[in-house]
């Protein structure tokens, strides 16, 4: 598992991108045949993907945790960016389709994936939630923006307060509409929570543009298909795509109030 030091808004003037890119951008969480984890010291975030091949993979409980099981103190979001799969927790068969979600409770030993592919969000936890899945119905969708806005989209809300309960993880899926390329603008900071943007279903050959940093100091990121952006909670995370796209959003801090933000104005960006 890679480690990531958490990051002060003050080092940002003078990063080169390779520097960006090495604090904030994951690149490479999807390898067929393996899991690939990375622990984020922005609230102690762990993200990853799960490409099961002919065999399932199992989640390992990598050294840095110092646990005896993964979800030993943390509890777990996972996504399926990919065709139907099957998370098995300590035994029981969890079928996802494309897009749907599972919410994995702290005290689960043996979480294996089977089929799919599968990106992992997860945050450190206090008391035990049942594990429970949910499809792109059940998380209640609220469209939002507009084609004039170039941002048409559809916010899928799967763990939050009124959803899938959990300690303090915050998760859901956001699918803009084909020639809408803009999400979360005007954008906002959320100074008690951390977010992670991991992007897919965008073609190959094109871009997210992400914009991350203090509204009066952004950079931007070129993001590409299933690639995830650590934005910590003194940074805005927005971006526009060279075509639609779909995102998961995941956060975990001091609260779970989704409307607890910073709203940005645009005129206020630099
Ligand atoms: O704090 C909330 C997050 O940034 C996302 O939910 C925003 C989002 O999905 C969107 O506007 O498209
Ligand atoms: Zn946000």
């Amino acid at each position: 598992m890679e480690v990531r030091y958490a990051t002060a808004p003050d080092q940002v003037p003078g990063m080169t991108t390779d520097r960006l890119r090495d604090r904030f951008l994951a690149e490479d969480l999807f390898v067929p045949g393996e899991v690939r984890l990375v622990y984020s010291l922005e609230d102690r975030m762990v993200i990853g993907g799960a490409v099961p091949g002919e065999a399932p993979l199992r989640l390992p409980c990598p050294e840095q945790l110092r646990a005896e099981y993964f979800l030993e103190r943390r509890e777990l979001g996972v996504v399926n960016v990919g065709g139907p799969g099957t998370v098995t927790v300590d035994g029981a068969e969890h079928p996802l389709a494309a897009r749907e979600c599972l919410y994995v409770g702290m005290g689960a030993r043996e979480v294996s994936f089977s089929g799919g592919v599968f990106y992992l969000v997860s945050t450190s936890a206090h008391a035990a939630h049942p594990t429970v899945r949910a499809t792109l119905e059940d998380a209640e969708p609220v469209r939002l923006g507009s084609q004039e806005g170039s941002n048409d989209r559809t916010i899928y809300k799967y763990i939050h307060a009124k959803g899938i309960q959990s300690c303090q993880l915050v998760l859901g899926v956001t699918v803009l509409a084909p020639g809408s390329m803009w999400n979360t603008m005007p954008c906002h900071t959320h100074e008690r929570r951390t977010e992670v943007y991991l992007y897919f279903d965008l073609a190959q050959d094109a871009r997210v543009v992400h914009l991350m940093g203090r509204p009066d100091e952004t950079r931007n990121l070129m993001v590409a298909d299933r690639q995830a952006v650590i934005s910590p909670p003194w940074s805005v995370h927005c971006g526009f795509g060279t075509r639609n796209y779909a995102f998961v959003w995941a956060m975990g801090g001091e609260n779970q109030a989704y409307d607890d933000v910073e709203q940005v104005a645009i005129e206020e960006m630099r």
